[in-house]
């Protein structure tokens, strides 16, 4: 339960549906979960620039970034990660809301924060895709130089390392290595494409 009381939901005359027919789509969240290294970033800017070719509006929301301010207050203890999540899925609700596809970039290493996310969304349009990349991968890349310094001592509580990154059970999509090998972000991006076009999300509304 919230601290506020005596308050009132205001309703407004033009709504999700006025507004996805102005932009001839279908509002919804994709949520990319996985470690650090494991392609979010990359991913996300990958599908934004597809549906950006595609005449399609999309943002990102990128975990990284909202720690620049948003979510600046918080660190990386389990409390901390878990307001970082549920600040971040109330946003990339009202985002939906608006009619855009909100494309949500975040390790989000707790299946209960992800779920909860899932939950604040009607009709299922939370989309999860899981970045499933070995540690090893993701470690190699060390893109920022951050499992060095976690391996090392030097950061305390890095997710894979010395934290938990908890897997989803069900997700709408999955990508994975094939034969050892990881698709490229044009081919990642396909995979999402796909899912969002048969899904009606592309669509005239
Ligand atoms: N302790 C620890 N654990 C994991 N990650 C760390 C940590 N400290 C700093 N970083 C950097 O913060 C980025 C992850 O931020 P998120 O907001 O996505 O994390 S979380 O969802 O709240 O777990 C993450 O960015 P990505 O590499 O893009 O995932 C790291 O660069
Ligand atoms: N599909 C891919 N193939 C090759 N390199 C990739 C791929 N996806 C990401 N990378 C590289 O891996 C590193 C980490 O990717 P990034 O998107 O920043 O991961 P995350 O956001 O999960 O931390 C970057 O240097 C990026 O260029």
């Amino acid at each position: 339960m919230g601290n506020s009381t005596n308050i009132f939901w205001q309703e407004c005359p033009v709504g999700k549906i006025e507004r996805q027919r102005l932009l001839n789509q279908k509002g919804c969240v994709v949520w990319i979960t996985g470690l650090s290294g494991s392609g979010k970033s990359t991913l996300a800017c990958s599908v934004n620039r597809e549906l950006y070719s595609k005449g399609k509006l999309s943002y990102i929301l990128d975990g990284d970034n909202l720690r620049h301010g948003l979510n600046k207050d918080l660190g990386f203890k389990a409390e901390d990660r878990t307001e970082n999540i549920r600040r971040v899925g109330e946003v990339a609700k009202l985002f939906a809301d608006a009619g855009l596809i909100c494309i949500a970039s975040l390790i989000s290493p707790y299946r209960k924060d992800r779920d909860a996310c899932r939950a604040m969304l009607p009709d299922s349009n939370f989309i999860e895709v899981f970045m499933n990349m070995p540690l090893e991968l993701c470690e190699s890349r060390d893109a920022k130089g951050l499992y060095k310094l976690a391996r090392a001592g030097k950061i305390k509580g890095f997710t894979g390392i010395d934290d938990p990154y908890e897997p989803p059970l069900s997700c709408e999509i999955e990508i994975i290595q094939k034969n050892g090998v990881c698709a490229t972000p044009c081919d990642m991006a396909g995979e999402v494409m796909t899912y969002l076009e048969e899904k009606g999300y592309l669509q005239d509304q």
